[in-house]
């Protein structure tokens, strides 16, 4: 099967004269249509730049990006401005609050990408709006509400509906259930599952936290350093870690491995071991 998202070798350097550092080393990806990739690793460690060159938003200087078999890396801006109104990949940001117009409605939240997009008529836009707000739960009544009269997990909801709204092949969700209590968290991951059953959606869940992987993600990569160490299914990442970074997070989750209390003395071995890893050769 053709992966929905390929990505193969990919450099990025951010940063500008002497302060230009390479953050990305040849990171190589894959998500399937219809499948959860999760991808984890520590602050700083470059998920947010894959994010946002897969997106477009910034340069890859080697390597390549395909979503949906079409090559996207070296597209020129109208083009891809042109793929990017398309929708095809959409991204879900950690805090909804900084990604949803505080003076825009809900309604016309949901339907600013159709509506970008042209061709539908108001009451086509009432439906899509109402079948959006269908899809992921979230009562009509919030439709004439401001993101500001909603709660975290109602916005998370919005912000979600919206991206799905344009119909994408690839949902990428960066940090989407950290900011929110326990039983919201759970409520959007079940969320993102429904949806990948319904939608055939392909969808890279960008976290730090292992544990919010564990019963929705199919598979797990591991970046460390702007390089991927390890790549697995979940139940192998979380039964059989073989990289030490990747089993120091495996020992943080206190709920993997049939319960059994994380041992302080292979925690300091493996933060040794990690520690003493060159970043990059
Ligand atoms: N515009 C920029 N110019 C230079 N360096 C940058 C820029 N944006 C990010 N970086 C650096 O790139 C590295 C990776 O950042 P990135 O945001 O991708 O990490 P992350 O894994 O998403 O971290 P977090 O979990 O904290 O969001 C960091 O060292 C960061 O300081």
């Amino acid at each position: 099967m053709t992966a929905l998202l390929d990505v193969t070798g990919l450099h990025v350097a951010l940063g500008r004269g002497r302060g230009r550092t390479e953050i990305l080393h040849g990171v190589d990806l894959t998500v399937a249509p219809g499948e959860i990739v999760g991808l984890i690793g520590e602050t700083g460690s470059g998920k947010t730049t894959l994010a946002r060159a897969v997106l477009g938003l910034v340069r890859a200087h080697s390597g390549s990006i395909a979503i949906d078999g079409r090559e996207v890396s070296g597209l020129r801006r109208s083009a891809l401005r042109a793929f990017r109104r398309g929708g095809a990949a959409q991204y879900v940001f950690q805090d909804p609050l900084r990604s949803l117009d505080p003076e825009r409605t809900v309604f016309d939240t949901l339907i600013e990408g159709l509506a970008v997009r042209g061709g539908h008529s108001r009451a086509e836009l009432r439906e899509a709006a109402r079948e959006v707000a269908r899809l992921v739960s979230l009562p009509p009544g919030l439709l004439p509400r401001h993101p500001g009269e909603l709660s975290g997990g109602q916005r998370q909801r919005v912000a979600i509906a919206r991206a799905v709204a344009v119909d994408p092949r690839l949902l990428i969700c960066d940090e989407p259930v950290s900011a929110l209590d326990a039983s919201t968290r759970i409520t959007i991951l079940e969320l993102l599952l429904r949806l990948r059953e319904t939608r055939d959606l392909g969808v890279l869940l960008i976290t730090h936290d292992l544990g919010s992987l564990g019963g929705v993600a199919d598979r797990v990569v591991v970046l460390y350093h702007g390089q991927v160490v390890e790549t697995g299914t979940t139940e192998e990442i979380f039964l059989a870690p073989r990289h030490p970074y990747t089993r120091l997070l495996v020992t943080s989750v206190p709920s993997i491995g049939d319960a059994e209390p994380p041992d302080p003395e292979l925690r300091r071995a493996l933060r040794a071991e990690v520690r003493g890893l060159t970043a990059h050769p």
